[in-house]
């Protein structure tokens, strides 16, 4: 069944079970479509905040402000949140940078359907290992970093011990990820000498949103340490904008303390070597991972959020929706991968993120149970387009999950009891959010048709 049919199964739920029929604001709130922060409603007076501070605080881009101040006009159909990254191709994030890249390689000039790619990059070495267990380099038995795996668990909903059977990558392997933004993963097989003359760097590098090095903390990393300082001081003399991700991937078999040694180490290795090279403030982020828990998720979601236009505008708006509705926590989730694509400002809580991912799974699961359709069934009335459940758990714990649209929902957590009876209330708040997401990212791709121009 297609994700539609999930949520329009999850649809019918909320129908249901919630049982509440919250009409969109009318012609009173249509204003709420161009200053869509000032009709929050306070639900939790305790953390209410005032639009006029929060007009003073948030820092939405200048252009983006403009238009959501530019009161009185029509109202615009309302477009699909699906971003594209062109803009940031074009430059916005790799700024200056890619523009010496392209004078130095093949001009590059990245059409509206050029998609951004994730590379999925380490080392695979044989080892030989001896009946007691010494081992010796050889050619012989593979050691893989976690590469397919990891691609496999994320975009395409593996189970993690069914990666146990992953048979290893021989090419390229380009995966076109259609959601709230396309994009490409190229999953490089772990021998693969691409520095080579025979490979054409703007070919792999060029149109790159990251590249994420994957090292297995629980093999001898040195040769893939060293083989990433190759890597990036290579990449670094044409394309010096791109954000190198390090995953220190599989560190579920390694103690709190090894753990801590290890990626000190591997970060040290790294900033040394580059440092000696001259680059002192090179991009590159680290990440503690595994795909036996949502260690890889939450590091694959700092990834995305790094090529996502507005970022900072849509940090503010959830910050406004979360501190008008006592949200402890408020993730903005993509459904088919369950990476966050954005989040309020909040310090990141990992048991506050399982509980709304797995919440995902739920109505997910519980969608793909009722939505074949049913010969008896009869509509009841009108149904409000998106999809909206709320659960509350035996902490009181209140989880409060609304679709955006075809791709995205925005899931909360609320512990505040005060907030928790105003469902109503969070209900219409997150309908004007949804509002003001499509109006960002509809203005996102008027932005980038107007660089266009
Ligand atoms: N313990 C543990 N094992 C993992 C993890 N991620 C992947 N693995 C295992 O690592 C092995 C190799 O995984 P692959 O994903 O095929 O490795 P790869 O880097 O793609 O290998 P190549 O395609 O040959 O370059 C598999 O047996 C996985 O089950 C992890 O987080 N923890």
């Amino acid at each position: 069944m297609g994700r539609d049919g999930q949520w329009a199964a999850a649809r019918r739920i909320r129908l249901v079970n919630v049982g509440k029929s919250l009409k969109r604001p009318s012609s009173a709130t249509c204003d709420a479509r161009v200053l869509p922060l000032c009709f929050l409603a306070p639900c939790a007076g305790s953390v209410n905040m005032p639009f006029a501070s929060v007009r003073r605080t948030r820092s939405i881009d200048s252009a983006l402000e403009r238009h959501l101040l530019n009161a009185f006009l029509p109202p615009t159909p309302k477009t699909d949140a699906q971003l594209s990254l062109e803009c940031i191709l074009q430059g916005s994030n790799h700024g200056s940078g890619s523009a010496q890249a392209r004078s130095v390689l093949v001009p590059n000039t990245h059409p509206r359907d050029a998609k951004p790619r994730l590379l999925l990059m380490g080392l695979r070495r044989y080892v030989f290992m001896f009946s007691d267990g010494s081992a010796m380099y050889s050619n012989s038995q593979w050691l893989r970093s976690g590469k397919s795996s990891i691609a496999s668990v994320v975009f395409h909903k593996m189970p993690p011990n069914e990666t146990l059977f992953l048979e290893s990558t021989t090419r390229i392997q380009k995966d076109s990820i259609h959601s709230f933004m396309d994009f490409q993963v190229w999953d490089f097989p772990g021998q693969l000498e691409y520095l080579e003359p025979s490979f054409d760097l703007e070919d792999i590098f060029g149109s790159l949103g990251a590249l994420v090095w994957v090292i297995d903390a629980q093999d001898d990393y040195l040769d893939s340490v060293a083989r990433l300082n190759r890597t990036i001081l290579t990449v670094q003399q044409y394309y010096p904008g791109i954000n190198i991700e390090v995953f220190i991937h599989k560190v579920d078999g390694l103690s709190d303390e090894y753990r801590t040694d290890t990626f000190q180490d591997i970060v040290q290795r790294i900033s040394d070597e580059l440092s000696d090279h001259g680059y002192e403030n090179a991009p590159v982020h680290y990440y503690l991972t595994s795909i036996y828990d949502y260690s890889v998720f939450e590091a694959f979601s700092k990834v995305i959020q790094k090529l996502i236009p507005n970022l900072s505008t849509l940090e503010n708006l959830i910050n406004t929706l979360g501190n008008n509705c006592g949200f402890e926590k408020t993730y903005l989730f993509d459904v088919l991968s369950k990476i966050y694509i954005a989040s309020d400002t909040r310090p990141v809580d990992m048991a506050c993120y399982e509980m709304c991912s797995d919440y995902i799974d739920v109505i997910v699961d519980i969608s793909e149970l009722y939505s074949w359709d049913h010969p008896d069934r009869k509509p009841k009335g009108d149904q409000i387009q998106e999809a909206e459940s709320h659960v509350v758990l035996h902490d009181e714990t209140m989880i409060h999950l609304m679709e955006m649209n075809k791709y995205l929902c925005l899931v909360s957590v609320i512990r505040n009891p005060e907030a928790r009876e105003k469902r109503g209330l969070i209900d219409m708040n997150c309908r004007t959010f949804q509002d003001s997401l499509n109006d960002v990212f509809s203005r996102s791709w008027e932005q980038e048709d107007e660089a266009a121009v």
